[in-house]
């Protein structure tokens, strides 16, 4: 496909390599590069958070006043960083972003999450103003960056260095939709009243991902299934009609996976390597997954891993009951994750009763993802919504069989055994319901005991499949065509 090149502004709360708490974070980073390598200028902004990885590599750029109106004015200080060699230029502003965390202390938000993330959106234009960045587009993602497109079509309206620049927007959890009470917006003053004319929630609330639909130039998400369900009263979370209202403009591009970081043959957080035509490393590591957590060694035994955001989202409450009858066969479960408290109780409590066969690890480490999804047989995944999802491509690439539920990303990359049994990788499931999710894992376990050479088979198949970032950025080029033309 023939590119015409670009500069495109690239905002996102989290980066990978910086400051990650999710899926997003791998997107923020890799697409990016993707892009970058197609030939387009690609920049990043964040927030400078006190978290951040790298933090001291950053170098002071400057610092930029903001007035807005009579009353609302602060200072910002503008830093920069490179990754993979784009720019990230980073928002510092100690009073929003230099706390204990990004978006929250416990389980709840920070209380002014809203103005917070107001803030980053206005600083963003403001920088890329400042900085003389000459960009085409900026691609916003999710609800954090949403007031963008809004402000670009008004304060921003007339800017000499803005008043041309296009939107994109994708969204990567329409659950998450930065809901407000309006009076968070109120420093802003006559920045954010038009947003109270048009779109509010229950008449005291802004919900900042409809802003962003409303006024984004496109919009995107992470596959094409989800792009159908958002269209639905039953898939889009409450905004189905402001999807509607957008069916033209909205696109769904499946997310890539990044080989150079998920590559079992090279990985150096693995203890032995392994690819398709030789699986003795994946033997190894199933070992040394089992010795680390103190499981019975063995590699008869199949283990089913997990690893993700602890949060209702991904199924637990299928997966717990599940569980419970699941855990009576001759099998080990390894899941980690951090989250929702009461799921964390529940999880400990599983493992209470069965200290022989289930580990539960309540800590976010990479390192013992990518052991979990090399050393596991099977990957859980029973998600209840699932936009795109990486860690079934993760599973994919490391030879271990993702089960999960088809909706969203899920059902866009996992082939069905017993429906495509040639073509298999993984096995599905489709009822909301922990029976169902039972006879999936137990047709999972039989597969395992009577088909050895069925299950080789679908490992090596799913350790050849590629879910490219160039085909998702491809994709990408031909919508930033699309909306500068
Ligand atoms: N405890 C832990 N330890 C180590 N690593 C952990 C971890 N918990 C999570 N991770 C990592 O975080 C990432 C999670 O990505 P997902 O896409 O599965 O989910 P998430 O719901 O955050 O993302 C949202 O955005 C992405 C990106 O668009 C969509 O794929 C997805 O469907 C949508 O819900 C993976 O890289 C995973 O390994």
């Amino acid at each position: 496909m023939s590119t015409k090149s670009s500069t495109i502004l690239f905002v996102a709360s989290e980066i990978e390599g910086l400051l990650k708490t999710g899926g997003l974070a791998d997107v923020a980073k890799y697409l990016p590069i993707a892009l970058k390598s197609q030939g387009h200028h690609l920049c990043l902004i964040m927030p400078f958070y006190r978290t951040m990885a790298r933090r001291d590599e950053a170098t002071f750029i400057d610092n930029i006043q903001i007035n807005i109106g009579q009353s609302f004015s602060k200072t910002i200080g503008v830093w920069q960083l490179m990754l993979d060699g784009i720019p990230v230029y980073c928002v510092e502003q100690a009073e929003y972003y230099d706390r204990a965390q990004p978006y929250s202390e416990g389980e709840y938000g920070y209380p002014d999450n809203g103005e917070r993330f107001a803030f980053f959106n206005i600083a963003a234009l403001e920088i890329a103003a400042y900085l003389q960045l000459n960009i085409d587009i900026i691609h916003c993602n999710d609800w954090h960056t949403a007031l963008i497109p809004y402000l670009l079509k008004t304060h921003y309206a007339n800017h000499p260095s803005l008043a041309q620049v296009k939107t994109v927007l994708t969204i990567h959890n329409a659950l998450f939709q930065g809901q407000f009470e309006r009076g968070q917006f109120a420093m802003f003053g006559d920045l954010m009243t038009p947003l109270v004319d048009y779109l509010v929630d229950g008449y005291q609330c802004i919900n900042m991902l409809k802003v962003g639909i409303r006024f984004s130039d496109k919009l995107s998400t992470v596959s094409p299934n989800y792009a159908k369900e958002l269209l639905t009263r039953l898939g889009a979370h409450g905004l189905h009609e402001f999807f509607q209202q957008r069916h033209s403009d909205l696109h769904g591009i499946l997310n890539g996976c990044d080989y150079s970081d998920w590559n079992p043959a090279t990985d150096p957080l693995l203890p032995a390597h392994f690819d398709q035509t030789n699986l003795e490393g994946k033997w190894q590591c199933k070992l040394a997954l089992q010795q680390q957590l103190e499981l019975r060694q063995s590699t008869s035994i199949p283990i089913f891993g997990m690893v993700c955001r602890l949060t209702e989202q991904k199924g637990f409450y299928l997966l717990l009951p599940a569980l419970e009858k699941f855990l009576r066969h001759r099998i080990q479960v390894v899941i980690v994750g951090t989250g929702d408290s009461q799921i964390v109780q529940q999880l400990n409590q599983l493992q209470q009763r069965f200290g022989d066969k289930f580990r539960f690890i309540n800590t976010y480490s990479n390192t013992l993802a990518h052991l979990i999804e090399a050393g596991s047989d099977f990957f859980l995944m029973p998600s209840l919504f699932e936009p795109c999802g990486l860690n079934q491509m993760y599973s994919l690439a490391y030879g271990s069989l993702p089960i999960v539920r088809g909706v969203g990303g899920l059902q866009d990359t996992v082939i069905d055994y017993d429906q495509q049994s040639d073509d298999a990788d993984g096995l599905i499931f489709y009822q909301p319901d922990s029976s169902e999710l039972l006879n999936t894992l137990r047709r999972a376990l039989l597969l395992y005991l009577e088909e050895p050479e069925q299950v080789m088979a679908m490992r090596q198949r799913g350790m050849h499949r590629q879910f490219s970032w160039q085909d998702a950025a491809e994709q990408y080029n031909q919508l930033y065509m699309d909306v500068l033309n």
